[in-house]
């Protein structure tokens, strides 16, 4: 018995992508226990990647459902990037030839569509606001709240897409303290579940530079629910158009919100096809 995957990136935040649908997994996993996974996502002793993305038989009313699994092993509810990913593999694995694709994660259902150009247009869903649902500790909603962080005061924005986003205006994205300030604001206590940081410049009304200090990854080339949260959280302080692009260390995606649902466009990229040992797929 063997374990095949495939080794994928969205604008270099890369994956490793397990199908649970035309393949039988053990039952010893996938999913691994947290210090499984770690060592499996580690770029010394596994396949390397920011997140695990499995894909599973949908349950409701979608095509398939995807789970998402952080570097450090933990497991989130939604990932901008792995999804495009998906949608490439299943198209590309002979899965899917549908023209729009319903996948479901814990935080939800989202809708997938693969343009005429080979991009992957997302669905992210609508911004969410209301603090319990991002989820961040305040006395009440706002546009941004100061939050101490180390010896410094911060200005940030906080929005949930099924995963939780905080975002902070920089003068240059390229001297912004990502390494000192992300991990500090990450695991701040306001945050109940932790928290992805997003270091945004921004260059006009539709053009940002983003950073973004992943929650149980660190920085990453990209982030898309980290582009989508950067570009609502600047138009809610009333600094940005509704379609913004936002350029990132791996890349540009094309992010547009006008009120109601966010619509995220990048590629997705296949690198390699690999076989896991079995039964431990990483040494122990
Ligand atoms: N790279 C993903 C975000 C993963 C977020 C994850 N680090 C979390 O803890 O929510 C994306 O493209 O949206």
């Amino acid at each position: 018995m063997s374990i095949q995957f495939t080794k994928m990136h969205g604008l270099g935040n890369d994956f490793m992508v397990l199908d649970g649908v035309s393949q039988t997994l053990p039952e010893t996993g996938p999913p691994w226990p947290s210090d499984v996974l770690a060592r499996l996502a580690d770029r010394h002793t596994g396949v390397g990647f920011d997140q695990l993305l499995l894909i599973q038989p949908a349950h409701g009313d979608a095509d398939f459902c995807y789970r998402i699994f952080n570097a450090d092993g933990t497991e989130v509810g939604q990932c901008g990037n792995g999804a495009r990913c998906v949608a490439r593999f299943v198209r590309d694995k002979g899965l899917f030839d549908g023209h729009t694709l319903r996948l479901e994660t814990h935080s939800g259902q989202m809708q997938l569509r693969i343009t005429d150009d080979g991009l992957i247009s997302v669905d992210m869903g609508a911004p969410r606001w209301q603090l319990d649902q991002i989820p961040f500790v305040a006395k009440a909603e706002a546009d941004s709240y100061l939050i101490v962080a180390g010896t410094n005061a911060h200005e940030v924005s906080a929005v949930g897409l099924g995963n939780p986003h905080c975002v902070l205006l920089v003068e240059n994205v390229d001297q912004a303290p990502v390494a000192e300030v992300g991990p500090l604001l990450s695991q701040h206590e306001r945050f109940p579940e932790q928290v992805n940081v997003g270091f945004m410049q921004i260059i006009d009304r539709s053009h940002i530079r983003l950073r973004v200090f992943e929650r149980g990854v660190g920085e990453t080339r990209a982030c898309g629910s980290g582009a989508c949260a950067a570009v609502v959280c600047g138009q809610r302080r009333g600094l940005l158009d509704d379609s913004v692009s936002v350029q990132l260390p791996g890349g540009t995606l094309q992010i547009h919100y006008a009120g109601t649902h966010i619509t995220m466009t990048g590629p997705a990229c296949a690198v390699y096809d690999g076989v896991l040992p079995y039964p431990d797929p990483v040494c122990p």
